[in-house]
């Protein structure tokens, strides 16, 4: 039986592995492509943002594939190739948080797996705008996820001058030098350079026993990374059904503790009552996108947050929440006065962007659907 070719991507939190991965399913290189999308916390939320027309689409939720739910991996691509529509390559999006190293390891020691399919290549996702600025552990993660890379995507080029982005290639080729740098602006990079990468960094590295993790000791290491994820990272989830105010919402995800590196999900806005919004914090950028018309679906809000271990604290997170919703009465009178003058400016100024965000994805959605249709 003919193996499937498999690319992971990898990348810290919120470098830009979703939009990549909805960039790779949009483009035209006529595969059919089963995915695996993992999140680190409790929902689905990078499977709900991968857009797609057709082709499978699977998802693992609360943990983390390199480890805790690793048996998971194994059995989930073992159903996805045996399934009735054998896709001719699987895209795996490792969870922010995950270690390839140790998901290399279960493609070296899983006989299923070795028999049904061959890991093509690791694409790494860097967050060019603050892969530098990743402190203690999470810049220890992020190297060793650039590391193991048959290709690294510097994303987000399209935030750094001339000047940052020559000063980030020559940082980037300090921690490796062996490995194909491409710039990219929302993953945008030729088709040709992400498949058929061949593995060859991973097989070398497994073989020479570089990875940095052993290879007999599979059980041990996926056991303390799992200990490890679960010390150094927390999720939580915030559910509600009320809709929410954009200003007070974004000036409170503004003003996050560093603590909290990403948040991501859904959000009900009462300025936008018809469409689904997309919130999105990547470490200190705060991003709301128009996503797609609630129609028959009950608006929501679920926003997933992760932060380091210890840092979270769900009452005060929750109020703090609660008091951005479009109803609360909790503003003392001063401060909405003093609200009241900057909000002109900020509603103003965002709002725009916000719209705009929105016509344009909307419009992009309808050229898909048309070239889609002619197809
Ligand atoms: N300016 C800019 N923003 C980008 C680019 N690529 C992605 N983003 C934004 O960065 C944020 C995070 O992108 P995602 O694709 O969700 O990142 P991710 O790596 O999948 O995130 P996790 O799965 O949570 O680790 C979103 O708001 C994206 O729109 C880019 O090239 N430039």
């Amino acid at each position: 039986m003919k193996q499937v070719p498999v690319t992971v991507l990898s990348g810290f939190l919120g470098s830009g592995k979703t939009t990549f991965l909805n960039y790779l399913l949009h483009a035209d290189h006529g595969r059919r492509i089963g995915v695996l999308v993992n999140d680190f916390g409790s929902v689905n939320i990078d499977a709900d943002l991968v857009t797609r027309i057709e082709g499978e689409t699977m998802s693992l939720a609360n943990g983390c594939i390199c480890c805790s739910i690793r048996g998971d991996m194994e059995e989930t691509l073992v159903s996805m190739v045996d399934g009735d529509e054998k896709p001719d390559h699987l895209l795996i999006e490792a969870s922010g948080v995950s270690d390839p190293a140790a998901i290399v390891q279960t493609f070296a020691l899983s006989h299923d797996l070795r028999a049904k399919v061959y890991l093509d290549g690791i694409v790494a996702v860097v967050d060019g705008e603050q892969v530098r600025d990743l402190k203690g552990k999470n810049a220890l993660l992020a190297r060793r996820q650039i590391a193991v890379a048959d290709l690294l995507l510097v994303n987000k080029v399209d935030l750094l001058d001339d000047a940052q982005r020559a000063s980030l290639s020559k940082w980037l080729r300090q921690q490796v030098s062996d490995v194909r740098l491409v710039e990219t602006v929302r993953g945008r990079v030729p088709l040709e350079l992400v498949f058929g990468l061949g593995g060859k960094k991973w097989r070398e590295a497994a073989e020479k026993d570089t990875l940095d993790v052993h290879v007999h000791d599979v059980e041990q290491s996926a056991k303390h990374a799992h200990e490890n994820h679960l010390l150094e990272f927390e999720t939580w989830t915030y559910r509600g059904e009320k809709p929410f105010d954009f200003t007070a919402l974004k000036r409170m995800m503004s003003g996050l503790p560093a603590s909290v590196y990403r948040v991501k999900g859904i959000v009900q806005l009462q300025n936008m009552p018809a469409e689904r919004t997309v919130l999105q914090v990547a470490g200190r950028r705060v991003s709301f996108l128009g996503d797609r018309l609630w129609r028959d679906t009950r608006p929501y809000t679920e926003l997933v947050f992760i932060a380091a271990a210890g840092k979270l604290d769900p009452d005060r997170l929750a109020a703090r929440m609660d008091q951005c919703l479009a109803d609360a009465k909790e503003t003392a009178a001063e401060d909405r006065q003093a609200d009241a003058i900057g909000k002109e400016v900020q509603i103003n100024r965002w709002a725009q962007k916000f719209w705009e965000h929105s016509a344009r994805a909307m419009q992009q959605r309808m050229a898909e659907d048309h070239s889609n249709g002619e197809q």
